[in-house]
């Protein structure tokens, strides 16, 4: 390893535990992007979910990020969770457009979307991690290839790889980082629905193994799973990663792709919700926010949970 790229792995190792430390041992994550555009009247069903608010409504999510952010969020998530090169070709753009950087009042970090290949796919696939076996490593990093440089071109200060539902997309994540040279750390965020394994059946330690074997990711955890699981699985975590842990749960509502909506309406209360967060602080998550279908009231009652902060 040259000296320069071992300056930037030690730049990426510490820009997470220097913001964790400036924020008092612990930060805060929003919450759901796509539940709150739905919320202001966007319409999401369609093959680019929240990112075709990138085309149709700007003024919203720059809304959503404000709400967000007036909410108590110290990490704001963008909204190319959806967002494919593949995914705008289709629409007839060719090559243009980036994310504008929300004006810091405070120490903010941007975290650049990245959703998985079974987001891209737009069917729910997410939630399944079954990708088949035509989709290889190559396949998948090939498909992200072109769009992770797309976003670090836009300057943001992490990248967020959420809702990786199997090992294999983790190992391709791990290797672009790596191949790319890309100088922006990353985190890896996780989905589970059994409380034991991620999505796939692919064994979470494993999948957090290849997180923590990979020097520019600062973090490692879960998003867009039931809050009833998440204190299991940061145990599971912490066996096998000394990184900050980062959990931002959903309702704990279940999505059907068919019809593209969330259908049981026995999700977790705001109240209900930030029951937990004491007991996810204890467990070793430093970095606390929400999912689909929390909202800023969500982030305001993990705000004021976690305003008694100290270092974990
Ligand atoms: C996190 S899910 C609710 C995202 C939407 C899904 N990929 C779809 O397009 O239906
Ligand atoms: N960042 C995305 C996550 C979807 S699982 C959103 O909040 O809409
Ligand atoms: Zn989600």
């Amino acid at each position: 390893m040259g000296q320069h790229s071992a300056e930037t792995a030690s730049s990426s190792s510490s820009l997470m535990t220097d913001f964790l430390r400036q924020a008092g041992g612990a930060a805060v994550i929003d919450g759901g992007l796509a539940t709150e555009l739905e919320s202001h009247g966007a319409d999401l069903n369609d093959p680019l979910w929240s990112a075709k608010c990138l085309l149709s409504s700007p003024h919203l999510i720059h809304r959503v990020h404000l709400d967000y952010l007036e909410a108590g969020a110290d990490i704001i998530i963008t909204a190319s969770y959806q967002a494919t090169i593949q995914g705008f070709v289709a629409k007839g753009f060719s090559k243009e457009e980036g994310d504008g950087k929300i004006l810091k009042h405070r120490p903010i970090l941007v975290a650049a979307s990245v959703g998985s290949y079974g987001a891209y796919l737009a069917d729910g696939s997410e939630y399944s991690g079954n990708y088949g076996d035509a989709i290889t490593l190559e396949t998948l990093k090939d498909f992200h290839r072109r769009r992770v440089q797309v976003l670090v071109e836009s300057g943001p200060d992490l990248i967020a790889f959420e809702t990786v539902p199997n090992k294999l997309e983790a190992q391709a994540y791990a290797e672009l980082l790596e191949e790319e040279d890309i100088r922006i750390p990353a985190w890896f965020s996780f989905n589970s629905k059994d409380g034991n394994n991620v999505v796939s059946g692919d064994s979470l330690v494993e999948c957090a193994s290849i997180a923590e074997s990979c020097k520019k990711v600062v973090a490692v955890g879960i998003n867009c799973t039931p809050p009833r699981f998440i204190h299991g699985l940061i145990l599971a975590i912490k066996k096998v990663t000394t990184k900050p842990i980062l959990i931002y749960p959903n309702s704990g509502e279940f999505y059907d792709a068919t019809i593209k909506e969330w259908v049981q309406n026995t999700g977790v209360s705001d109240e209900d919700f930030v029951s937990y967060v004491n007991n996810w602080r204890k467990a070793g998550a430093s970095l606390v926010g929400g999912c689909c279908r929390t909202t800023p009231n969500t982030i305001r009652a993990i705000y004021r949970t976690m305003s008694n902060r100290s270092p974990v």
